[in-house]
């Protein structure tokens, strides 16, 4: 049985890479769409599971890992800016004010029927910024591929007045739940050479 990681994010790669896993990375193309009516931690789980099963139907023997990142400010979802006016909006409403930063994370081993489904939260207080500290944060041009238009791992840093919660689910994944995640399901212990998964 292989580990699958179902993400194009570099920052998932480089937070899994940090344990002792061997795994590849088999990117999902699957359309991230967010339905009317559905909660921020339903569409979560379930974008995190479409990734997975869209990786794990062509893998059926292998352990395939995918992951949702979003932001949640008052109930409205905020996922990746699609232009800079957006993340300037984006980055203006999560000014002076705490919002929630929800990872669902997915594990399917098909071959064994197992699926396994979950999110973590943590929470985020950012700083009350002056126009002129959202125009330069946007003009470092790290908005775009994230969700909620900011990255807490770079320049991002220097928004934030607090953060409650598991740091890397706010980088898109959340290490420590998921190492829980695959002792309990998969006997799998991260901070071991290798996987025990045979
Ligand atoms: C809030 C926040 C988000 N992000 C990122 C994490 C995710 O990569 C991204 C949200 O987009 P996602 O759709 O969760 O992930 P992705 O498109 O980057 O990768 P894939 O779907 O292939 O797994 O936002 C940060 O890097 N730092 C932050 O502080």
């Amino acid at each position: 049985m292989d580990i699958i990681l179902a993400s194009a994010s570099p920052r998932r790669k480089e937070i899994l890479g940090n344990t002792k896993l061997k795994f590849s990375i088999i990117k999902s193309d699957i359309d991230e769409v967010i339905y009317e009516g559905e909660s921020p931690t339903q569409a979560v789980m379930r974008l995190a599971f479409e990734k997975c099963m869209d990786i794990a139907s062509k893998h059926e023997q292998d352990l395939v890992i995918g992951a949702d990142t979003i932001v949640v400010l008052d109930d409205k979802i905020l996922g990746k800016p699609k232009d800079e006016k957006e993340a300037y909006d984006m980055i203006k409403s999560l000014s002076n004010n705490t919002h929630q930063v929800i990872t669902g994370i997915s594990l399917i081993n098909l071959g064994n029927n197992k699926k396994v489904i979950d999110y973590v939260v943590s929470n985020v207080k950012f700083k009350d910024l002056s126009e002129e500290d959202i125009i330069d944060y946007i003009n470092t041009k790290e908005s775009l591929d994230k969700a909620g238009a900011y990255g807490i791992q770079g320049y991002g840093a220097m928004l934030v007045e607090e953060i409650r919660g598991d740091y890397f689910n706010i980088v898109g994944l959340p290490i420590s739940r998921l190492s829980d995640l695959l002792k309990k399901y998969f006997c799998i212990n991260l901070f071991m050479e290798g996987d025990l998964s045979e």
